[in-house]
């Protein structure tokens, strides 16, 4: 016997008192430990609160006193806000979930009525048990024990089961808020007006692919958690009235709501946590897929440490919001642990010894007797615990729908918006009450009195009048920045018309049907050859499908051919990533060959090809019938052009028209260096250049003697010579060969052994003392309730 057990025996009440001692300190540790954490989680959130709202009044001025005033008015609207807005969600599901739907919650209903019926038998069966073993009757245990077994083996099936119909449900959910989403963000290009336009909502696609599904999940979850609760709680309370009194059930339902609203009282906003959470985590996603677009300019700027900074930047405030929703949850769910399940438990323990107190259970001298009140100890047992999970499952799920709430604030804020500007933009197409600025539609393009403004309200054109009939051919020139591309921003509607009349073909069909507009970045879709070129028609919505012959022609056009050399016509490519941007450029344009449309805009989007590919397509546009509306800064091209309308960047503007007696230049003669002939052949650019070069050396000797080359000579002169013996520094060769294992064990520990005594492996103790302090209180309680039911 060890020397603390004889000291135990002989003065028990001193380890009593030693024990309470250890129990007090540990409690107040915890309770002045959760309380720190709470003020620090509190201050964290007041800091990031004042934060924001520093900003915010910042970029408000003055208005900011009037929005104190008014702040507790905005909780409270933020509060019923995220109620509101889970209403308005759960009605649209409700809506459109149809027969399916209901055959989901149907199945989970049933499923529900069944796994509590099986977990009461269950019970029941257990306390069987416990008396066949008090009496040994083996037939009898052995019966049970398979009845036990077959009823696990249902009690997984279920399990499963509805685990299987929430994620089933939770999918179809999904499908339907995605669905009503779709709907309106791809009407009316809505997709480009909420992030380029409108400006309310800067990550749509974080709200659709990611808040969608976790709402929904959640969502399912939750119902499915508390149907099961709802049943559990009628079951074992209906079982515990018929075999106690009342008073046990209303004493754990009035426990139930007490616990339940003390932590409501308590409870964080979790649901403006969790609307930070994915506004952040929407922001740092961004910038990630941002770098990843633009990957190859950063890489050539040498831009990474710029980007990392930001990226970085982004990511902490993330991980200092996450911190403190981890901090704001610890000490949150100790509270309601504590109330909900520990102190509960302690609760049910003075509850399931209650009944021998009353004499409902009696210590019995029969054998039989005794064997009787071992089962039904055992089922009265499991009947309260099952209660008070059922009831703590219930009043935990505030918290649940707090979260609930910041997923669904965000969805339904999208669903607003993208409705909003779907039915603006399509109410605009036409007309704009507002502003009497209104479209019509003609067999030609013409604005009369149009102004062009910016989402932010720059003016850009003032009353602009002109008409581009249909034959005719117009060159926009002007400044950097002076509105040339926004004007066909606004034709297309892309932009909202603000004031004047547009008429133009094909009114509401945005600008694709009988305007095509090729722009200076051109977009090449995930797919074939032939999908470029007939982009955005799919090879379903083709009247007379284009062949390879017709492929070919195409290609040809714009010295493209080569690539049905290099691509099988059914090789699908990320063009975008494997061809140049000239070689983009001419697939765009050999796009415009394809629609053949009435008008085609053309915004610079030949800057990047040569000049002869360049005007070789302006007289190919032109034979073809269609009439260009052409944005250049490149003089040579007004010899293709009728009209040029000139911004001058402060919104005015002046038009041109061609004088009659006016020649129109051959080709030849536009451009100094213009080729040799053989017009499809690819090698007749680098040959017109060449020719252009040697034309400029030979016949322009004087040239030589220009101030520019004198320049350049000096520079080679005063530049020191390169030293052929110079020694490059070896580039150190990556190990070809992998190490060992046990010097890689050795190399892993290396730095990990230095590192156990920083932040980290201090959190690593703390968790490892926190198990053992767990364990140690659970085996004490555990011994203090077998003492209190022995005693
Ligand atoms: N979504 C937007 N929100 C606010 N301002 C914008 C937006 N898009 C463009 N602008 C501004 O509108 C002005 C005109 O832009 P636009 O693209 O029409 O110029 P541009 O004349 O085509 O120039 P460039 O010759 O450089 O292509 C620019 O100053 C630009 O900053």
């Amino acid at each position: 016997m060890s020397s603390q057990l004889k000291q135990a025996l002989r003065s028990p009440s001193s380890l009593t008192i030693s024990r309470r001692k250890a129990l007090a300190i540990a409690a107040s540790v915890l309770v002045a430990g959760g309380g720190l954490a709470y003020t620090c989680s509190n201050l964290g959130r007041k800091n990031c609160h004042h934060d924001t709202s520093v900003s915010q009044s910042t970029a408000r001025g003055s208005g900011s006193k009037a929005e104190d005033s008014n702040q507790i008015s905005r909780k409270r609207k933020r509060k019923y806000g995220g109620l509101k807005s889970v209403r308005r969600l759960v009605g649209i599901l409700v809506a459109q979930s149809g027969i399916k739907g209901l055959k989901f919650v149907g199945s989970l209903v049933a499923i529900a009525v069944l796994r509590t019926a099986l977990s009461n038998r269950l019970a029941r069966i257990q306390g069987f048990l416990f008396r066949a073993a008090f009496l040994r009757r083996v037939p009898l245990f052995m019966r049970l024990i398979s009845e036990n077994l077959l009823l696990c083996l249902l009690q997984s099936v279920l399990f499963s089961t509805t685990k299987f119909l929430t994620g089933g449900l939770s999918l179809h959910l999904r499908r339907i808020l995605t669905n009503r989403i779709h709907a309106d963000y791809f009407q009316n290009m809505t997709y480009y007006k909420i992030s380029h336009v409108d400006g309310r909502i800067s990550t749509p696609e974080q709200r659709i692919a990611s808040d969608v599904p976790r709402f929904c999940s959640e969502f399912c979850e939750l119902l499915q958690e508390n149907l099961t609760a709802v049943f559990d709680g009628i079951l074992y309370t209906w079982r515990l009235c018929s075999y106690a009194s009342p008073k046990y059930a209303l004493g754990i339902v009035a426990y139930v709501v007490g616990a339940g609203a003390i932590t409501g009282v308590l409870s964080p906003p979790f649901g403006r946590l969790m609307s930070m959470e994915q506004q952040l985590e929407g922001d740092y996603r961004q910038l990630h897929s941002r770098l990843r677009t633009h990957s190859e300019s950063i890489a050539f700027y040498g831009g990474q440490d710029r980007e990392a900074s930001i990226i970085k930047q982004r990511f902490k405030a993330l991980y200092k919001h996450l911190d403190t929703v981890l901090h704001t949850q610890w000490w949150f769910g100790m509270i309601q642990d504590f109330l909900l399940k520990y102190l509960g438990a302690t609760f049910g323990v003075v509850l399931i010894i209650g009944p021998f107190f009353s004499g409902n259970l009696k210590p019995e001298n029969s054998m039989l007797g005794r064997a009787q009140m071992l089962s039904n100890m055992r089922y009265h047992t499991s009947v309260i615990i099952s209660l008070f999970i059922s009831m703590g499952t219930l009043a935990i799920s505030t918290r649940r729908f707090a979260r609930l709430s910041g997923y669904a604030d965000r969805i339904s804020e999208l669903l607003s918006v993208v409705r909003e500007l779907r039915i603006s933009g399509s109410n605009r197409a036409i007309q704009n009450t507002e502003t009497g600025s209104y479209f019509v539609e003609a067999n030609y393009i013409g604005f009369e009195g149009v102004k062009v403004v910016t989402p932010t309200g720059t003016t850009l054109v003032e009353d602009l009048t002109l008409k581009v009939e249909p034959g005719s051919n117009l060159l926009i020139t002007g400044p950097n920045g002076s509105g040339k591309s926004s004007l066909f921003r606004v034709l297309g509607g892309l932009w909202p018309l603000v004031a004047g009349c547009i008429a133009k073909p094909g009114v509401g069909s945005g600008l694709n049907h009988e305007i095509f507009y090729v722009p200076q970045r051109p977009y090449t879709a995930y797919g074939t050859l032939q999908d470029q070129l007939i982009y955005p028609l799919t090879a379903a919505d083709e009247t007379e499908p284009l062949t390879n012959e017709g492929v070919h022609e195409l290609l040809k056009n714009v010295d493209l051919e080569y690539l049905l050399d290099r691509y099988p016509p059914n090789q699908e490519v990320n063009w975008g990533d494997e061809l140049s941007l000239g070689e983009q450029q001419r697939l765009g344009m050999a796009r415009l060959f394809y629609h053949k449309p009435a008008f085609a805009i053309l915004d610079e989007c030949t800057s990047a090809v040569t000049t002869d590919m360049e005007e070789r397509f302006c007289a190919q546009v032109r034979a073809m019938g269609t009439s260009c509306v052409t944005i250049s800064h490149r003089p040579a091209l007004v010899a293709f052009h009728d009209t040029v309308l000139s911004l001058d960047g402060e919104g005015g503007w002046s038009v041109h028209y061609k004088r009659d007696n006016m020649s129109r230049p051959s080709k030849n003669a536009s451009v100094g260096f213009k080729g040799t002939g053989a017009k499809s052949d690819r090698k007749s650019d680098a040959l017109a250049l060449q020719q252009y070069f040697s034309s400029l050396t030979e016949g322009d000797s004087q040239h030589d003697a220009s101030s520019s080359d004198t320049y350049v000579r000096a520079i080679i002169a005063t530049s020191p010579p390169a030293d052929p013996f110079l020694q490059i520094p070896a580039v150190p060769r990556l190990r070809s060969e992998p190490r060992k294992m046990p010097a890689r064990v050795s190399a892993l520990l290396r730095i990990l052994v230095p590192n156990i005594s920083d932040k980290q492996g201090g959190q690593l103790l703390a968790v490892a003392l926190l198990v053992v302090g767990r364990t140690w209180i659970s085996d004490r309680i555990a011994d203090l309730n077998g003492s209190q039911i022995s005693a």
